[in-house]
């Protein structure tokens, strides 16, 4: 097994910087359904963009390397603990490597361990089996999606769609209103696996297995079969669409496995995976620890470059979008000037804030003077060049709603006029906005390679103490676009996006699997 470790290294950086070809065919097939010009279409071109670019660079897909988890099936007589060890120096080397961002912290006191090992991290699960090769899975599912994740307890209250009892229908129900919930703040749109059955361990855990079947299999069994297929049909009937845009796709697979459960207990388990679906795997010697063979091969291969020429095309001829460039410092009047729909340019400078530092800026001074800046929700990766300087890896914006409760106050407290992230923010921000003149920009959620070619240079850094996700970097950039989504005249797209979304969820109230 001396190349265990040289092939697991490889498992990793394929993982995280190449889409599978399975996945790449369900975000083509969706992108041939929006039509030219809307905000669907446009952002499933940066996306797709951006898996070229990642394919190009080798670089990550998305900044967020979520919680990396192998999957291992090994013939007897092969030495586990030799294979952890192996595992855990190709985790470390591959993050030193900046393939993967250090993401593995300390939920007491917040260190992060910068090599992502760590208690628990990565998690490593074996069975054996009674093939004569090793099977390796490897998922890196990020936090945005892991956070929509959703359990229910049948039976249960759902709203929109009242009782889901204790049958087939009842999962039906609460499969739609998973993928309603989820709205675009797992970066939709996504891949849900279902768990039906277990406990909420074993449910959850047969959910995210079902994350390693292949986008485009065939359930065997009957009943899942056809619950699959009517849960694609009509959750993409929710107008949910890319990144919480609205739009023809908002689900790009649904997967379901079942177990037994115990009479008192009926859950329905539902992970949801964002469309930076990175799982891979490999078939290795056991003797040699060679790679024989790469699982998630089969079929057509998508040539996203060769699309995306003709989408360009098409864009430019429909496009009506009202186009503003933006340079800190900005003025409350150029603010008040946006409204929801434009389309922002961003030169200059901005200052990634997450969620130590929305916390930290809540009872301490800012580092440097905010007034007028621009605020990006993004935790990057980062490494450094030949003459050790900073430079950017991959760095998307994350999941906003979680800044819901400092956001309002910090924007007034420090003049800030503008923040970006992605999946929109609440009811108080909105307020906040208004009251203040700031405005809510949103960027497209994994698109880590296409902003990162945009951040020119690295000003500086303040914060570190909270490690490099979380740490305020300080950032001169050119050409950053995003859009204007919630605005300083009340209107927020997310909330029109939620509430016609549950009008529609409501149409499949009744029942449909007797
Ligand atoms: O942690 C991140 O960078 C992003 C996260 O995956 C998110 O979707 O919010
Ligand atoms: S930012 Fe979006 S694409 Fe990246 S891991 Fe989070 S949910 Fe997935």
């Amino acid at each position: 097994m001396e190349k265990f470790q040289e092939s697991m290294y490889k498992l990793i950086v394929e993982t995280s910087t190449n889409l599978p070809k399975d996945v790449r065919r369900a975000i083509a097939k969706a992108k041939a359904k929006e039509n030219a010009g809307t905000r669907a279409a446009m952002s499933l071109d940066t996306i797709t963009r951006n898996i070229t670019m990642a394919d190009d660079n080798v670089s990550p897909i998305c900044q967020d390397t979520g919680l990396p988890t192998f999957k291992i099936k090994v013939p007897v007589n092969v030495n586990q603990i030799e294979m952890k060890k192996a595992i855990r120096q190709a985790v470390a080397e591959a993050t030193a490597q900046t393939k993967l961002r250090p993401n593995s912290v300390d939920s007491i006191t917040g260190d992060n361990s910068g090599d992502n090992l760590g208690e628990g991290t990565p998690v490593i699960k074996f069975e054996q089996w009674e093939e004569d090769y090793v099977d390796v899975r490897l998922i890196l599912k990020g936090g945005g999606c892991e956070n929509k994740n959703i359990q229910y307890s049948l039976p249960a209250e759902l709203e929109g769609l009242g009782r889901a009892g204790r049958d087939l229908d009842g999962i039906r129900k609460c499969i739609m209103h998973s993928v309603y919930q989820a709205q675009g703040q797992g970066c939709s749109a996504g891949f849900i696996g279902v768990g039906i059955g277990g406990d909420r361990t074993s449910g959850y855990e047969l959910a995210k297995e079902m994350l390693f079947r292949s986008a485009d299999d065939v359930n065997p069994n009957e009943n899942l079969r056809q619950l699959e297929e009517y849960v694609m049909e009509n959750a993409n009937k929710l107008g949910i669409g890319t990144m919480g845009f609205g739009g023809e796709t908002t689900l790009l697979g649904c997967k379901v496995g079942v177990i037994n459960r115990i009479p008192a207990s009926f859950f329905v388990s539902v992970a949801y995976n964002c469309w930076a679906y990175r799982r891979l795997g490999v078939k290795i010697n056991p003797a040699t620890g060679e790679i024989s063979e790469w699982l998630y091969q089969e079929g057509e291969s998508v040539d996203f470059a060769k699309l995306q020429e003709e989408a360009t095309a098409e864009i430019a001829a429909t496009e009506e979008v009202r186009n503003v460039t933006l340079q800190a410092p900005i003025s409350e009047e150029e603010i008040r000037a946006l409204k929801v729909g434009d389309v922002v340019t961003i030169n200059g400078m901005m200052h990634t804030g997450r969620d130590a530092i929305h916390k930290y800026l809540t009872d301490h001074d800012a580092p440097i003077d905010l007034n007028g800046q621009i605020i990006y929700h993004c935790g990057p990766v980062m490494g450094k060049d030949e003459n050790d300087q900073w430079v950017v890896k991959a760095a998307g914006p994350t999941t906003s709603i979680r800044e819901e409760p400092y956001q309002g106050d910090i924007m007034k407290k420090f003049g800030i006029r503008a923040v970006i992230g992605k999946g929109g923010m609440g009811k108080k921000t909105l307020q906040a906005l208004q009251d203040h003149g700031g405005v809510y920009l949103n960027a497209i959620g994994g698109a880590a390679q296409y902003y990162a070619e945009c951040m020119e240079k690295v000003e500086g850094v303040d914060l570190m103490q909270f490690g490099v996700p979380e740490a305020m970097w300080h950032i001169n950039v050119k050409g950053f676009t995003a859009v204007v989504t919630m605005d300083s005249h009340g209107n927020s797209l997310h909330q029109e996006v939620e509430s016609s979304s549950l009008e529609r969820l409501a149409q499949f109230k009744e029942p449909v699997f007797k």
